[in-house]
């Protein structure tokens, strides 16, 4: 039987049970469970929709330090082949989260036995991959009341080999629009075209034409992606299809930059109206706002990574990820940071298997940190 850590075991148990944005039932019943196992002197804990907030009253509060991990999974179909592997058919944690939980429940642990002088928040957050569950909790009433005075969470990474960890100052992820765009025209027979308005022809040239915003509109030294991730039209192979459906993503460096990617797609998609004879409807889905890292507390952070032994501290660039962290951040100073799991297939990917020896290597480092944060000052 393989000797595993407690956290690499939680880790194990949750990936099992991925549940979608907003329905994290039973994860929220697993956390639940596991937070009322530790020492409660200290402990506040209070649930908000599937999400659940902790705090850790300190021994002498000057300050509150918030601690963000995100809880859902996505609806993927896992692959790995694991032991363990997801139980809920069609949903995986394929973007790390259920590590993020882990570790998170690794770091409150010890703070729940050894309190430090100042309080500490844990914010276990629902529907980081849609709809999005940042902005809501940040305007809840729980968290107007418990409001932390800095914010940090992290990303695992499966580029970066395990002990590494990787953030900047300033722009970390982009600005995030999610994009459905729905057409309708005109149905029939496959073999009378000029009787019909195809809308998988429409869709298609659509697509192509969404390619051009970022090569002819996007400033060259901003950046911009639109990514359409699935197509879906038509109803069988000789019937002209009446109705399609483009479902994708913007990201963008700048918020100027998605008005603009915005702007473009609607005069595009009116030229499709009208070339092909069809109604188009554009809905935006959730929008997250880019992660922008507090840049003298992000300077400090690293200075500390730096000299903790074990971790290698890599100043990286900005990526087109988004995570609705960015608004956790847009009203509290913090920083989020990458965390290397030495995956060989990447986040969203059916294969992804993070090297678990990551996440006592990181309960341990943030054990330390948040000691150093929470009794300096
Ligand atoms: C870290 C990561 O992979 N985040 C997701 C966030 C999804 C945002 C939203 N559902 C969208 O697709 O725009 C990402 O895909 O970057």
């Amino acid at each position: 039987m393989e000797a595993i850590s407690p956290f690499v075991a939680i880790r194990r148990d949750l990936h099992k049970i991925p549940e979608l944005g907003f329905q994290e039932f039973k994860t929220q019943q697993y956390l639940l469970h596991y937070i009322r196992s530790l020492p409660q002197e200290r402990l506040q804990v209070r649930t908000w929709k599937t999400g659940i907030f902790v705090k850790v009253n300190g021994t002498s509060p000057q300050k509150t330090i918030g601690y963000r991990a995100d809880i859902d999974g996505l609806p993927i179909r896992e692959e790995t082949g694991l032991p363990y592997r997801s139980e809920h058919e069609g949903c995986m944690h394929a973007c790390g989260h259920d590590v993020h939980m882990s570790i998170a429940l690794g770091v409150l642990t010890h703070f729940a036995h050894h309190p430090i002088q100042d309080d500490l928040l844990f914010i276990f957050q629902p529907a980081e991959e849609g709809p999005g569950g940042a902005k809501p909790m940040m305007e809840s009433d729980i968290m107007q009341e418990w409001r932390p005075d800095m914010i940090v969470a992290l990303h695992i990474a499966p580029e970066y080999p395990v002990g590494t960890i990787a953030t900047k100052e300033g722009l970390l992820f982009a600005n995030t629009s999610e994009l459905f765009i729905d057409l309708k025209g005109k149905g029939g027979h496959a073999a009378s075209p000029h009787l019909a308005n195809d809308m998988v022809v429409a869709a298609c040239t659509l697509v192509v034409q969404l390619q051009s915003i970022v090569a002819r509109n996007v400033d060259p030294l901003d950046s911009a992606v639109i990514t359409i991730g699935k197509i879906a039209g038509g109803t069988v192979q000789n019937v002209i299809a009446e109705h399609a459906r483009l479902e994708g993503t913007i990201r963008t460096l700048s918020p100027a930059a998605m008005e603009a990617v915005k702007r473009r797609i609607e005069a595009i998609v009116r030229g499709i109206e009208v070339a092909y004879e069809c109604e188009a409807a554009i809905d935006y889905g959730a929008m997250y706002y880019q992660v922008y890292n507090d840049p003298a507390l992000t300077a400090e952070f690293m200075r500390f990574a730096e000299a903790h032994p074990g971790m290698n501290v890599i100043r990286c660039k900005e990526a087109m990820t988004g995570e609705d962290f960015g608004y956790m951040l847009a009203e509290i100073p913090g920083l989020m940071f990458w965390l290397g799991v030495d995956s060989p297939h990447g986040l969203h990917h059916a294969k992804l298997t993070p090297n678990e020896e990551a996440i006592d290597r990181a309960i341990a480092f943030l054990i330390d940190y948040f000691s150093w944060k929470g009794n300096a000052e």
